[in-house]
């Protein structure tokens, strides 16, 4: 594997030869000069970074433990972390000639994002979502339409984010030479985990410098939700080697660990093989992922990246859980004590970090990965929460 016993490429042997283009490819383009100022001046100028760091004081001095602090990747253009790594992916797929970026999405902000950068870039690209996603995420269906990508409806399955990897690897597998997937995680086979960990821990090494810019030390703990797990490992890979910084990746426990209405993979899971890569997954006897559940479209996944499943065995990472209830709630509490709305992925971070502030001095702090901003949730929250 590439991260422990982790990861790897568990696919057709024609699929394979593709995956070493690709990684001979990436590994040339990494470091290449112009590359780097192309994708640093898009992530300045067109993206908006470096992301702000903000220091949550109200809602710190409400709870009246650790001072809470985000680093705002909800402000980043299209309003997520997905972007960092969809530029990477569309810079990489137009060097190589592709003529069309696929991929899944759940929550739509990876949608949007690779919509966006395929713009930029001049590709056709095809996005494959759940018709229940489409249905709850609206505004990011409407958003992918405008941007000219083609929304293609999932209905195999449960007919959410899984079933939509599913759709996507299939279609990527017709026809491998003119499509680039452009994986929205840190999931799938050797490269795609370790290529969009590089694109995203941007955000670490930011979070880190601004943390000691501001505050001349490091953060007591850092907090991310884990979906495929991307954003986390985006903000824990800088800060990996310094051991006086205690990592937390949020999985959300839906309805309740104990009826499988969930999604957490490292806390109930074991390793399996899904999606070409091995890791921890949710899955039944036979070794099939089991179905999944959570208020967020965009955690809502039976696997999760091979990186984490090593950070968890080797105790690094401390994996965790938020449930439905609670993250809504956070949720709500953001945006009336910092108004701030965050992306209900985001919230299960918040719900999570707002417990763990509780029990701590004053003088230690948090810092939380905001992942996403909330405004393609709006509508659902507001239906199904009424307005708490
Ligand atoms: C690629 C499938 C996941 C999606 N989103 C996941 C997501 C996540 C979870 O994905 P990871 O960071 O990869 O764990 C966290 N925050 C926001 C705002 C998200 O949208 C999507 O389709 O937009």
């Amino acid at each position: 594997g590439y991260f422990g016993d982790y990861g790897g490429s568990f696919v057709p042997p024609e699929l394979q030869a593709i995956l070493d283009e690709i990684t001979v490819a990436y590994n040339e383009i990494k470091d290449d000069p112009a590359f780097v100022a192309e994708l640093t001046t898009l992530m300045k100028d067109f993206v908006g970074r470096p992301s702000a760091l903000f220091h949550c004081k109200n809602l710190s001095d409400k709870i009246g433990g650790a001072q809470i602090y985000l680093k705002r990747e909800d402000l980043n253009h299209t309003g997520a972390h997905k972007i960092n790594h969809c530029l990477g992916e569309a810079l990489l797929a137009k060097r190589m000639g592709k003529k069309k970026l696929i991929a899944e999405t759940g929550a739509g902000q990876h949608g949007v994002a690779l919509a966006t950068a395929a713009v930029l870039v001049g590709l056709e690209c095809d996005i494959y979502m759940g018709i229940i996603d489409i249905e709850k995420e609206k505004p990011n269906v409407t958003r992918m339409k405008i941007l000219g990508a083609n929304v293609i409806p999932v209905t195999r399955g449960t007919q959410t984010l899984k079933d939509a990897v599913d759709a996507a690897f299939e279609a990527y597998l017709a026809d491998p030479v003119t499509q680039l997937y452009a994986i929205g995680s840190v999931v799938g086979p050797h490269p795609f985990p370790m290529m969009v960990r590089d694109f995203q821990k941007i955000i670490g090494i930011e979070a880190r410098a601004q943390f000691q810019e501001k505050y001349g030390t490091l953060p007591n703990h850092i907090v991310a939700c884990v979906g495929g797990g991307s954003n986390a490992m985006g903000l824990f890979t800088a800060f990996l080697e310094d051991k006086s910084v205690k990592i937390h990746g949020v999985e959300p426990s839906g309805k309740g660990l104990e009826d499988g209405k969930h999604a957490a993979t490292l806390t109930l899971g074991k390793p399996g093989t899904l999606h070409g890569f091995k890791s921890y997954l949710l899955q039944d006897d036979a070794g099939e992922p089991l179905p999944v559940y959570s208020v967020a479209s965009g955690l809502d996944y039976p696997g999760v990246g091979p990186q984490h499943s090593l950070l968890k065995d080797i105790e690094r990472v401390e994996y965790v859980t938020a449930g439905d209830e609670e993250t809504i709630d956070a949720l709500f509490e953001l945006s009336r004590t910092e108004g701030i709305i965050p992306a209900i992925e985001s919230a299960h971070a918040v719900a999570y970090a707002m417990t763990l502030a509780k029990d701590l001095p004053k003088e230690e702090s948090i810092l939380i990965n905001l992942s996403g901003r909330g405004d393609k949730d709006i509508d659902f929250v507001v239906e199904n929460y009424g307005k708490k």
